[in-house]
């Protein structure tokens, strides 16, 4: 039997870099490649296919922001397929990011050197905006998009006497006191991109405590620092290409440097190739590169307490909810209309 994956944010970057590992892997796989931008989607399908010209790629139409689009795709999805063994929640974005240079040069005269270089605590602020479903587009993107497509792939992804792996590209700029429960989407504060990551890892643990029984298994990884378009939002292209000797200096002393997506997709690609029960759902999981190149996966300690990952489930359940009726009424509302000019007509 065919295993089936689903990747998110698979037309570029770490998806991508994770893609092309997996067919290296299986060329069996059925693998499809969940993309917002579909001319994107078919650039990296045919990159593939140049290095796997036997491999089962297809394309899902998704942009994991519009609640519309997310309940669409499953839909087609599960026509498409009748089981998901590993679905990788990685489309993620951070928007108009802001580099604080005094903190840097700050940091880089501290003691805090290493932790800086591989966090960048303090170092950044993002401009959030807010979707046409009214939701703030970093949470919807790199949270509550996801969560909805879990939810609705729930028939593929728990079927009876098979397991399945959920896989959360997190970060290590998942920030606690950058969430906060009373303001879930961070509407309030300037680090969205820090608090959606953290709300992954509180949302993972609650999915493994509602779910674990029914065979589905969630975990949540850092990639490391990568050179993909969401860097080059940081600091140009041009500029990074210039500082790469510093960049691999500094991986001598910090193996996140991951700097290239088939390095950052490592610890995506090991969780693939575990067995979904023997993980600890308190774990994070790090592709890690040494100084001399080499990769594998290291771990760390989940910074979450239990009750806080059960209340953001319960909120993020209510959200669902209220999300669909508005949804709802929306079709509802454009039925309507429509039965009406067909009157008046
Ligand atoms: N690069 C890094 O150093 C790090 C990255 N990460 C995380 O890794 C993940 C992948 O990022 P990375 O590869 O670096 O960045 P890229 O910008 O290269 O890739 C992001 C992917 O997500 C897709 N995406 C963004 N928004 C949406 C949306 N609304 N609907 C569907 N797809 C969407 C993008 O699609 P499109 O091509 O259409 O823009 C793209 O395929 C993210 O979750 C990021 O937060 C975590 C730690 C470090
Ligand atoms: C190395 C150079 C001389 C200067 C680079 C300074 C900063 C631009 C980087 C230092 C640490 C980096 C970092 C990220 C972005 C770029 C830095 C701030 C991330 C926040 C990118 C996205 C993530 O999710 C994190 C894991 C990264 C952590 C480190």
């Amino acid at each position: 039997m065919r295993k089936v994956v689903l990747v998110t944010g698979s037309s570029g970057g770490i998806g991508l870099g994770l893609c092309e590992r997996l067919l290296s892997l299986d060329s069996q796989l059925s693998l499809c490649l969940a993309c917002r931008n579909m001319q994107k989607g078919e650039a990296a399908r045919t990159a593939l296919l140049a290095s796997h010209a036997d491999a089962h790629i297809t394309l899902l139409r998704l942009d994991v922001s519009s609640i519309r689009s997310v309940l669409e795709a499953a839909q087609e999805f599960k026509m498409r397929y009748n089981r998901l063994d590993y679905l990788y929640l990685n489309a993620g974005i951070m928007p108009n990011p802001q580099l604080n240079f005094k903190a840097f040069l700050k940091g880089c005269l501290s003691r805090n050197i290493i932790k800086m270089f591989a966090t960048a605590e303090g170092l950044l602020t993002q401009e959030d905006r807010v979707t046409p479903d009214g939701l703030q587009e970093v949470f919807a993107t790199n949270l509550f998009g996801h969560f909805l497509l879990v939810r609705e792939l729930e028939p593929v992804l728990c079927q009876p006497g098979q397991t399945s792996q959920l896989i959360w590209t997190s970060s290590s700029n998942a920030r606690r006191s950058a969430f906060s429960l009373d303001d879930i989407q961070h509407q309030k504060g300037s680090e969205p991109y820090s608090s959606s990551k953290y709300a992954s890892d509180l949302l993972s643990v609650a999915l493994n405590r509602h779910y674990n029984s029914r065979g589905l298994y969630s975990s949540v990884i850092c990639p490391g620092l990568v050179m993909t378009s969401l860097t080059y939002g940081i600091l140009p292209s041009f500029f990074w290409t210039l500082i790469m000797p510093i960049m691999w200096l500094i991986r001598i002393f910090t193996n996140t440097f991951t700097l290239t997506p088939y390095n950052g997709a490592e610890a995506l690609f090991w969780l693939f190739q575990q067995k979904p029960e023997s993980l600890d759902p308190l774990t994070k999981y790090h592709s890690l590169t040494s100084g001399l190149g080499k990769n594998y996966t290291g771990t760390c300690k989940l910074d979450v307490d239990e009750d806080i990952t059960e209340a953001l489930y319960e909120k993020l359940l209510l959200l669902e909810k209220n999300m669909r009726k508005k949804v709802q009424n929306e079709e509802e509302e454009i039925q309507n209309h429509g039965q009406y000019l067909h009157h008046t007509d």
